[in-house]
């Protein structure tokens, strides 16, 4: 890593108050001094269970990944892990201002499309937020669709790209097949059976471990995928695009999931072509989930400016 960066992170699930559930709560804490491809440390916490310890796990942070929380149970949307997980992103984000303001923050707690404005209010609030630095993390979306379109069309998936827009649950999610890079050609049939798998993927993971949580493993690659880009970028690497779920102004909408640029002070070019010469279903679905995807936005804004943070 060049010389100006210390690449730290945190990696995990920090418990914030004594009075919550603990759940086999872990964290682990990388340093790399010079370079994050030969990490020179790393220290494994088994549990957080303070503020102090918090916030001396957070201090010199580059990389903050949040996945705490609830998962779904069959029969629930991303939507009913609001009330518990609002308040977990909330708490987690406040202390995230306090430590590493700098960081970048990657927020995986559902509902994403709530807990991502729920972030930036917070560090509004705390007159530290950057938006370049906020992300939503949905790369799920995005390996999902390679995977299920490798599949179909009999392509190695690693040569496989497609982008995933708008946010990060049902409707909301869009994957742009006519975008599928190598070019790949789809029938309607296959269109609408792809992106409603896309679209239920994680609901499809939800029923079939029948209560004993969501895609954790799954996840965990998309997240440890999304890490490394965060890393590449802040090395220096001029060649970094994820799609994530990030504040925007290629829709009418304030926070869009789209590809973008990271560079390192985070998000240096939203890509607009993806949403250039939509295909009349793309440009549907996309008309189709912005209601859907306003009101999460706005649900989350709402409660966050309802809270009380200090300064
Ligand atoms: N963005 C995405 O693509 C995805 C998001 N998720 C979301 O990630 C979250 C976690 O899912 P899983 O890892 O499958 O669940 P899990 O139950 O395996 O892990 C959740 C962790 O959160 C911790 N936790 C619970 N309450 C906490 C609190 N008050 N403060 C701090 N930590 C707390 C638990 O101790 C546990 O270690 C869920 O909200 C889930 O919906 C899951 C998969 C994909
Ligand atoms: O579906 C869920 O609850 C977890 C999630 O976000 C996903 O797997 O995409």
């Amino acid at each position: 890593m060049a010389a100006s960066a210390a690449a730290t992170f945190t990696i995990g699930t920090a418990q914030t108050g004594r009075s919550l559930p603990q759940s086999n709560p872990f964290g682990l804490k990388f340093n790399s001094l010079v370079n994050f491809k030969t990490f020179s440390g790393l220290k494994a916490m088994s549990s957080i269970r303070c503020a102090s310890e918090l916030a001396n796990c957070l201090k010199g942070v580059d990389v903050v990944v949040i996945p705490a929380g609830v998962p779904r149970k069959p029969g629930m949307t991303r939507d009913d892990l609001f009330n518990i997980n609002a308040g977990i992103v909330r708490d987690l984000v406040t202390a995230v201002a306090d430590n590493c303001p700098g960081a970048f923050i990657h927020i995986i707690s559902n509902p994403v499309n709530s807990t991502v404005p729920i972030a930036a209010e917070i560090l509004k609030q705390k007159g530290v937020y950057d938006p370049k630095k906020l992300f939503g993390v949905t790369t799920l979306d995005v390996v999902r669709a390679n995977t299920f379109v490798a599949q179909k069309k009999n392509l190695r998936l690693i040569d496989v790209d497609v982008p995933v827009v708008g946010g990060h649950a049902g409707i909301t999610i869009l994957p742009l097949l006519s975008k599928t890079r190598p070019t790949a050609n789809f029938t309607d049939e296959e269109i609408e059976a792809l992106t409603v798998r896309i679209q239920n993927a994680g609901t499809e993971v939800v029923e079939a471990k029948a209560g004993a949580g969501s895609a954790t493993l799954s996840m965990a690659y998309a997240a440890a995928r999304f890490v490394e880009s965060s890393l590449r970028a802040l090395d220096g690497d001029a060649d970094v695009y994820e799609c994530s779920f990030v504040e925007s102004d290629l829709t009418d909408l304030p926070f869009f999931a789209s590809r973008v640029k990271i560079g390192r002070k985070g998000v240096e070019a939203l890509i607009p072509t993806d949403l250039q010469g939509l295909s009349e279903y793309e440009q549907k679905a996309l008309e189709a989930l912005k209601p859907e995807l306003k009101a999460s936005i706005e649900k989350g804004i709402a409660f966050a400016q309802k809270q009380t943070v200090s300064a």
